[in-house]
């Protein structure tokens, strides 16, 4: 069973994108909000009766409900209002994410736990921590969606077809967020081939600032992100090994401990599978030890 805590937009459109993948027969969104995560899950039912897919989505307050999970998503939280950062969440959710997390270690101790709420990678140091599980089984998603939206901006600028674009994104998910122009490509041509310098430095910047005017726009985020867990489930629940940006425990790589943060690992089974260091340039080595000097700054801050 997957299960999903949170079924607001997020959580909602992660139920849905896992049905219609047939990630597992039986789907679980909960939420302590009376009512929403039922008409949801009743709400995604019926589109499923009518495309014929035998996965059943069940919505519940009851945490117990999600004995039995291989998988439990964390997307319980408030997001960000136009004008905020992602840090600026990390009061009012991180005393959330804990509650959630004593209650999935109290009935789902051996399941993988993905993080979603923001600010991500601080959120998914409390889960770590809180859960008291080995590393390999917690991995926030962000860089899966900020690669998305950069594959777009090179798709954007280059005319080329979506599935021949590979694009990696690491760090943290949101301020110090590190677009990785040198380890992305178009069918494993270097981008440089395709786009000047001063180019790539605009496509790294809207990749940064994207979210943002998307919430703006609309509201909030919600397709890219649903989708996003999605494919991160996908890799565990199939085995597929793919290598995915996940926010994970550090100890040791890139030289840092002690932290959790967005870094490429190979996502299978059995969780992280192995974490990939990098050999990055002085310029992206800045970044990535600014974006660990920022998630400490702020697990520094609060009582787990
Ligand atoms: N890591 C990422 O890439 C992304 C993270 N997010 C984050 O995900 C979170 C959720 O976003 P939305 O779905 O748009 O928000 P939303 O407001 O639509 O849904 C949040 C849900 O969490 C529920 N909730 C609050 N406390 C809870 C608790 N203790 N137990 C169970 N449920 C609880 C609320 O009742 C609500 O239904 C936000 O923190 C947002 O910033 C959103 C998009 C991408
Ligand atoms: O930007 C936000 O607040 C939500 C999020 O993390 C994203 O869509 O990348």
């Amino acid at each position: 069973m997957i299960t999903i805590i949170g079924s607001g937009k997020v959580g909602g459109d992660a139920a849905l994108f896992s049905a219609l993948k047939r990630l597992d027969d039986q789907i679980l969104l909960l939420d302590v909000a009376e009512g929403l995560p039922q008409g949801e899950a009743m709400d995604i039912n019926h589109m499923l009766s009518e495309q014929g897919i035998d996965v059943e989505v069940k919505g519940s307050n009851d945490f117990a409900d999600m004995k039995g999970s291989n998988v439990v998503v964390v997307v319980a939280g408030s997001g960000r209002k136009p004008g905020m950062t992602r840090m600026d969440l990390l009061k009012i959710n991180a005393s959330i994410v804990k509650s959630v997390v004593e209650n999935v270690k109290k009935y789902a101790d051996d399941s993988m736990i993905i993080p979603v709420t923001n600010p991500l990678d601080p959120m998914a140091y409390i889960t770590y921590k809180v859960s008291g599980f080995d590393r390999s089984r917690v991995f926030g998603m962000g860089g899966m969606l900020d690669l998305s939206r950069f594959r777009q901006f090179i798709h954007e600028a280059t005319g080329h077809s979506r599935d021949s674009i590979r694009a990696l994104v690491i760090g943290e998910h949101g301020e110090n967020m590190l677009p990785l122009p040198r380890f992305s490509s178009v069918s494993g041509i270097p981008l440089s081939t395709f786009l000047p310098k001063e180019k790539l430095d605009e496509l790294v910047t809207n990749t940064k600032q994207v979210a943002a005017k998307v919430i703006e726009l609309k509201g909030a985020t919600v397709h890219a992100p649903g989708n996003a867990i999605s494919a991160i489930v996908e890799s565990v629940v199939r085995d597929r090994k793919q290598v995915i940006p996940v926010a994970t425990y550090l100890d040791g790589e890139y030289g840092h401990s002690d932290v959790t943060i967005g870094v490429p690992a190979i996502i299978g089974k059995k969780g992280v599978e192995k974490i990939i260091e990098l050999d990055l340039n002085d310029e992206e080595r800045q970044v990535f030890d600014k974006a660990v000097a920022s998630v400490k700054s702020a697990i520094s801050g609060i009582e787990i």
